[in-house]
């Protein structure tokens, strides 16, 4: 019988959808910010999704690597070709860069990342915060219409995290007014950049500056890598370059490595709004060393909502399979069950969706802080700054590794077919756990983190004003224990408390160690365990607070019915966390085994609560079925016929006798006969 899409929604699935006790459109527009950036959004959609150019013909899991990166580079064409119009007609705006950069419209469009992105992400970014206006004047309108394409080259092969300790050089000479860029190690040469292999003619280049002899630390060079005609890498073997092979996930985004053999760039190459390098070679100061940073801290910041998006696939995949699979009965008198109902499969899943709702409010407010504090160092005040970093770095950290480890989570509770690509999960942990990794690996962003806080309980201690996210340091000071309360307010109390208790003992500890001789740096590092622990714990007491506090005002913006199970997940989200951190919370926070009773009742009436909502709830994330690209998660449940029918795509399936039949399997089988 030829397998086909029935066109009908599967049974288990609609009657879901009948149970569901809240509209699932004021869903969708609450989780979209209104219902105009809603109508954009599909709007949006719509023009990508259902153009012909963009379909996927062959699925890319059957391309060779070569294939995989020149069917991307086409897509990426034709993609920004159609976001050219737009922005031609006045349409979107960098919204339209958001959606289509990131996992949401950009991974259905190209699964396997874009090798422009970093273009975007990075290059232009770059060029906007630490160019001089005359700079932005003379690389952002090409840049923005992309008749040139940049990537940042920072990491090299032997420095990725230690970027003070990066080699590459870019040295004065006065008599030429230019840099001369060189690569003089094996391990000086830039290493992973996005887009650097084959697609890109120019790249922002992180070296070292040395003028007048003296080396001033890095800085950021805008370096012509290949021919804007020709594309053949510049002036014959002055640059090496080439793409650094496969990986686990990202395959399309050809990460590339790059040389340096004396290449010489014009002084005007240089990024000069914070430090400087006058004609005669004379070096000035940037107001501070750090703002070098600063598009680090741009991609930390964006990735929080590229984690909600990513997060967001998965887990309405996993929610809807879980639907539709039957496995077992519980009754062994009755029928198997939608697996769905199993308690153990609702604690896998229900607390991801949770967290999708705490990562997407938690985005909102790290979004408004940074724009906050940029215009303040546009104005030269950079008071906030410090307090900005701490906060992105251990927010990137610990949601990229929940994303992660969600999103790893969801793919075994979809069984077997969760580790078939059709199911989309194992292209989606690739893109998340990458993450994990680029722009600052987690633990020693979490380290940054620590190192704030370190600072603070010191200012803490010596009764200094604190700044918001630290304040609740001051009360901790007074009071080290606390009566268990297990309202959410108490609970945030409690995970303040457990986050300060543990940022007092890695204080502490730190201390000890430098009066038994140990210097700051070894006594540091050996008390990095709970330093980067005490970091975990103040971004999960935070996590919980400002998810509370950004929805405070929940039941005046949306119905009664919504914003009742939207703080049944936010409460399921606090729960969890509490269960998770139950020895901190016996250790610091007055709980009891009467609480720990108490805590796992309520998880567990959560989850029977939100059982009855949870596809209607992921129906409202407003994800289309060629954004899923799931053969378990489309809406309509097909998931035995997609399966089926993404089986026969094999190239293995054109043919019923295999060519190795012939050429080894029937010579081995007979050899013996
Ligand atoms: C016109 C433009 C429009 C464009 C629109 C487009 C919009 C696009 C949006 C798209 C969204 C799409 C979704 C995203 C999709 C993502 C795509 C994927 C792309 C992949 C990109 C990956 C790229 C990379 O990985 S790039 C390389 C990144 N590398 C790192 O992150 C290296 C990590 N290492 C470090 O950061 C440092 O070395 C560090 C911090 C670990 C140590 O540095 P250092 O040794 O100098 O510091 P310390 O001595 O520890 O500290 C000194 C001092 O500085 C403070 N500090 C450190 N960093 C910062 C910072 N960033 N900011 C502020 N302050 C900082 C630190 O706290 C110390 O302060 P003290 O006061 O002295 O304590
Ligand atoms: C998919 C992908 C895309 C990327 N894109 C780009 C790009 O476009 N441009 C670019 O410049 N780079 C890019 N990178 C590089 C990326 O930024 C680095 O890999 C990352 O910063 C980590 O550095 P590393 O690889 O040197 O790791 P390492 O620093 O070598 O880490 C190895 C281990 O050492 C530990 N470690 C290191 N230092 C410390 C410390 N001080 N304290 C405690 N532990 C420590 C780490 O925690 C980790 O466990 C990309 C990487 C990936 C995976």
């Amino acid at each position: 019988m030829p397998i086909k899409l029935k066109g009908e929604v599967n049974p288990d699935l609609n009657n879901e959808r009948k149970k569901c006790s809240f509209n699932v459109e004021e869903m969708a527009r609450w989780y979209h910010g209104g219902e105009k950036k809603l109508a954009e959004k599909r709007q949006r959609e719509t023009l990508f999704l259902d153009d012909p150019d963009l379909q996927d013909d062959i699925p890319t899991s059957y391309m060779s690597h070569k294939e995989i990166y020149e069917y991307g580079v086409g897509k990426a064409c034709k993609i920004f070709t159609k976001i050219r119009a737009l922005q031609e007609e006045g349409k979107g705006g960098v919204d339209n860069f958001m959606a289509i950069l990131g996992g949401m419209l950009g991974s259905g469009v190209l699964k396997e990342g874009n090798p422009m992105a970093v273009h975007f992400v990075m290059f232009l970014p770059t060029i906007l915060g630490q160019g001089t206006t005359e700079q932005q004047v003379e690389w952002l309108g090409r840049a923005w219409s992309m008749n040139i394409l940049g990537t940042y080259a920072q990491t090299e092969l032997g420095h990725g995290t230690f970027i003070r300790g990066l080699e590459t050089t870019a040295t004065y000479d006065p008599k030429t007014e230019e840099f001369i860029l060189n690569s003089p190690t094996i391990t000086s040469y830039k290493w992973w950049p996005g887009g650097l292999g084959h697609t890109s003619n120019y790249a922002i280049v992180v070296a070292q500056l040395y003028t007048k002899g003296q080396c001033h630390g890095i800085h950021p060079f805008i370096v012509q890598l290949r021919d804007e005609e020709t594309w053949a890498p510049i002036k014959g073997k002055s640059v090496e370059i080439g793409e650094i092979g496969p990986k686990l996930g990202m395959k399309g985004v050809n990460n590339g490595f790059l040389g340096f053999d004396n290449v010489r760039i014009p002084r005007k190459n240089m990024l000069m709004k914070n430090a400087k390098v006058l004609e005669d070679g004379t070096y000035i100061k940037a107001p501070s060393s750090v703002l070098t940073y600063g598009t680090m801290m741009f991609v930390r910041v964006v990735i929080i909502r590229d984690m909600a998006n990513y997060l967001s696939k998965a887990v309405t995949i996993a929610t809807r399979y879980s639907a539709v699979r039957r496995q077992s009965p519980i009754d062994p008198a009755k029928p198997e069950v939608q697996v769905i109902d199993h308690v153990t499969q609702q604690y896998k899943v229900f607390p991801n969706i949770a967290k999708v709702i705490i990562f997407q409010l938690t985005a909102d407010y790290i979004w408004n802080l940074y724009n906050q504090v940029t215009s303040e160092l546009d104005k030269g005040q950079l008071e906030r700054l410090p307090e900005l970093h701490a906060i992105s770095c251990c927010l990137k950290a610990v949601i990229t590794q929940d994303a992660s480890n969600g999103v790893e989570q969801l793919r075994m509770a979809c069984g077997g077919h969760g580790y078939m690509e059709a199911s989309n999960l194992p292209n989606t942990y690739g893109m998340v756990t990458a993450a994990c990794t680029y722009e600052g690996e987690n633990t020693i962003l979490l380290l940054q983190t620590a190192r704030y806080l370190m600072k603070s309980w010191s200012q803490a201690l010596v009764g200094d004003a604190l700044v918001p996210t630290v304040e609740y340091l001051r009360d901790a000071i007074k009071k080290r224990s606390n009566k268990w309360d297990p309202s959410i307010t108490g609970i945030i109390k409690a995970l303040q408390l457990v986050a300060a208790n543990k940022i007092r003992l890695a204080y502490e500890h730190v201390e000890n160690r430098k009066k038994l001789g140990y210097s700051h740096e070894d006594a540091t590092n050996l008390s990095s365990i709970e330093l980067a622990q005490s970091a975990d714990a103040h971004c999960r007491a935070f996590l919980v607070q400002s998810a509370y506090e950004m929805t405070r005002d929940l039941e005046s913006t949306v119905s009664t019915s919504l914003a009742t199970v939207l703080r049944q997940f936010i409460e399921l989200y606090a729960v969890e966390t509490c269960m998770k951190y139950i020895g901190d919370l016996f250790r610091f926070s007055g709980l009891t085994e009467d609480g720990v009773q108490e805590l796992q009742q309520r998880l567990e009436d959560l989850l029977t609560k939100i059982r009855p909502n949870a596809v209607g709830f992921v129906d409202g994330f407003d994800i289309p079925d060629k954004i899923l690209s799931s053969a378990l998660g489309a809406y309509d449940g097909n998931v035995y016929e997609r399966l089926f029918l993404e089986a026969k795509k094999s190239p293995l399936n054109q043919d019923p006798i295999p060519k190795a039949f012939e050429l080894h399997m029937k010579p081995f089988m007979r050899s013996n006969l």
